[in-house]
């Protein structure tokens, strides 16, 4: 007599269900590869900075029997300095499903704010202008500088509503919500976002980076539109700008790698607000069973790429410790997930706030080379912020 397999029927979700699903506390990430919403924390992934994926290979292998239809995940974010804070988890239960696809934006909830910049748009054109003295002075090539904006609301921000205009506005980005709270805070905390820009993606063997830098603001105007997506192509400032983050990731990505393919000369891509040089490399790992070639070990070799820091890293991030006056939090690290067999996405944590209660933080940062105008690079930053600006019903303001 045959026995009958015993078959656990997988469930189908639709990516709008689980983005209607998120509340927070759990974990979202979504992009074009597919949409996740995990929770609870089965275990909490630990590790030295730098070797985070060694951990994150050890916490799978551990709870390799739970994870739901999809198998465990770890996720999460890290912080742009490699000793900020750490959100790193294997979730209880992983829900998966495709991409999200285009659907209506709904209506911002009705609120009031009051948006206050830190530094003030004077202090930020000074730090340029000093990161610029740097540059002459030979110390660096280039250094990413941001500034923040600090919204109080008049009442509690819903963070499932920003999330869900967020994916609607963009439903390609990388969208994320993550539960960064941490002992100590006095109410949730979550870094929610949509990043254009994928820090690396790997399936099987294969690997895939797409960073950007070099950038203009996107208008309501079609022909000026081209006019901007040929002058980010024709300018050399831009360029520059964009070679030296394009040389950096393929620079690490290549010690990883058996071939690598970089193009020779940048495309542009565009988001609702902003237009970026754009430069995607492939390659094919050379080693993927290693714990360090996983997703996560990748992107820890990426960050920070100088997208998000500088030429050379080691003068960039003390020059942005100098010149920055607050810490960057979460904002410019990496946010993503690894699956147990290495594979997963991360992307660099732009266009991203911190929201608490009341409370969101905002951060935007613009690269410095020589030949940047610092008050074109302070209306670079005010662009980026629109992002998260219109999401919260907000935007053109600050
Ligand atoms: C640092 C940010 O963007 C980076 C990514 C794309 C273009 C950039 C730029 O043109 O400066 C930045 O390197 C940000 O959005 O805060």
């Amino acid at each position: 007599m045959s026995v009958p397999a015993l078959t656990r029927p997988l469930p189908v979700y639709r990516a709008a269900d689980l983005l209607a699903a998120y509340l927070p506390g759990s974990y979202y990430f979504s992009s074009t590869r597919g949409t996740l919403l995990a929770d609870g924390v089965d275990a909490v992934v630990g590790g030295a900075p730098g070797n985070r994926a060694t951990a994150a290979a050890a916490a799978l292998a551990e709870v390799a029997t739970v994870g739901g239809a999809a198998g465990p995940v770890v996720i999460g974010a890290l912080g742009f300095r490699p000793e900020a804070p750490a959100t790193l988890v294997v979730p209880s239960v992983v829900r998966r499903a495709g991409a999200p696809v285009d659907a209506p934006v709904p209506d911002a909830p009705a609120r009031r704010w009051s948006i206050r910049p830190r530094p003030e748009p004077g202090c930020y054109t000074d730090a340029v202008r000093r990161a610029l003295a740097l540059i002459d002075g030979g110390e660096l090539s280039k250094v990413v500088l941001a500034r923040g904006l600090e919204l109080a609301a008049d009442g509690p921000v819903s963070v499932p509503a920003l999330l869900t205009r967020l994916v609607r506005a963009d439903p390609a980005a990388h969208a994320f919500a993550i539960d960064v709270s941490a002992p100590g805070d006095s109410a949730p905390r979550t870094l929610v976002g949509a990043s254009p820009e994928l820090l690396v993606s790997r399936r099987g063997d294969q690997v895939v980076a797409n960073p950007l830098a070099g950038s203009l603001p996107r208008c309501a105007d079609d022909a000026e539109n081209r006019r901007r997506v040929a002058a980010l192509l024709a300018s050399e400032k831009e360029r520059a700008e964009h070679a030296h983050t394009a040389a950096g990731v393929a620079d690490v990505l290549g010690r990883f790698c058996v071939n690598l393919h970089v193009p020779a000369e940048p495309s542009v891509i565009g988001t609702p607000t902003m237009w970026h040089l754009s430069t995607k490399i492939t390659g094919t790992l050379a080693a993927p069973a290693a714990p360090t070639s996983s997703a996560l070990g990748l992107a820890e070799a990426l960050h920070p790429t100088p997208a998000v820091c500088g030429v050379p890293p080691a003068a960039a991030r003390d020059a942005i410790a100098a010149l920055e006056p607050a810490d960057r939090g979460y904002y410019a690290g990496l946010v993503g997930w690894t699956d147990i067999s290495g594979d997963g996405e991360w992307v660099v944590t732009i266009r991203s706030a911190e929201v608490s209660e009341r409370i969101v933080r905002l951060h935007a940062g613009a690269g410095i080379v020589s030949g940047s105008d610092p008050d074109r690079e302070l209306d670079e930053t005010t662009a980026k912020f629109q992002t998260l600006l219109r999401a919260l019903g907000e935007g053109t303001r600050s």
